[in-house]
């Protein structure tokens, strides 16, 4: 199996609180890899690391045989990333967007103005080309981020919860042009809490919980003969009853209101 992504003993903490606590992470390449586990669990911290945005305290990432903290230009030429919390410039307008990622990545220009065009279309971003990123709804910002990632032909795509505000006709484009990419011999590797959506699309899936991987491999062999939402709770230890928590008064308006003197009859 050659390995697109892999990590040994990746550590991060924030003073007290471990959020990555060894991690040993393993994407075969041309993967369509699903990272995914509660709120918290450590997934964008990870992803973090190995797209050499944020330093490790310890361990390594390794992406296509290079050390992503020893080689980090090799490494970024590589790689494509739809970080959380995407910061675009807002200033630009998505056209330009596109133009001034490929004359970053050294693409010849008319090569950027073919692959702008193309990918602008694909996205169905045609329309809005020439508005102002500011201007565009969470979903159109989605979409030109991954097109920004997507422009330099990356050997493994990194998305962090790419779906989230995408209607479900550009999840399905988002989806066909994901697909594609793989079925080329590229890799994503993609965070979701949206089980149905890596159950269809992955064929791969790393669970985290807690700073740690606690189960990793082809998605049959993690899902087994349960859904992967079932393998999932499974195996992160949910869900917590609403009624643990108390909440007793939580919906008792309708009989607290026939109960209560104020509301009653006696005028
Ligand atoms: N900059 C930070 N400073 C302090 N603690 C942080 C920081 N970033 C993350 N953490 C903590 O690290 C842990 C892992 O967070 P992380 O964002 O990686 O989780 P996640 O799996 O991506 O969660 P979610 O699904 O909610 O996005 C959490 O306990 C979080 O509070």
């Amino acid at each position: 199996m050659t390995e697109a992504v892999h990590t040994q003993g990746l550590f991060k903490r924030y003073g007290q609180q471990i959020a990555v606590a060894g991690v040993d992470l393993v994407v075969p390449a041309g993967s369509f890899a699903g990272l995914v586990g509660p709120n918290g669990a450590g997934k964008t911290t990870t992803l973090s690391m190995i797209t050499g945005l944020l330093r490790p305290d310890g361990g390594r990432a390794v992406i296509d045989g290079l050390d992503v903290w020893r080689d980090p230009v090799q490494v970024k030429a590589r790689v494509g990333v739809l970080p959380e919390g995407l910061r675009l410039f807002e200033r630009l307008s998505g056209r330009e967007l596109l133009h001034y990622n490929g004359r970053l990545r050294a693409i010849p220009m008319a090569e950027v103005e073919q692959r702008t065009e193309e990918l602008l279309g694909v996205m169905d971003l045609r329309e809005a080309a020439d508005k102002l990123v500011v201007d565009y709804s969470t979903g159109m910002r989605k979409k030109i981020g991954l097109a920004a990632a997507l422009l330099h032909n990356p050997s493994v795509l990194f998305l962090d919860e790419p779906f989230e505000g995408v209607d479900p006709v550009s999840a399905n484009t988002l989806t066909d042009v994901l697909q594609r990419f793989t079925a080329s011999g590229s890799t994503v590797i993609f965070s979701s809490h949206v089980m149905d959506l890596v159950e269809r699309l992955c064929d791969w899936v790393s669970v985290m919980s807690a700073g740690h991987i606690v189960a990793q491999g082809p998605l049959a062999q993690v899902r087994g003969d349960r859904t992967l939402n079932q393998a999932f709770l499974d195996l992160v230890g949910g869900p917590k009853r609403a009624g643990d928590a108390g909440l007793t008064w939580l919906g008792a308006n309708g009989a607290a209101a026939e109960e209560s003197p104020s509301a009653g009859g006696e005028r």
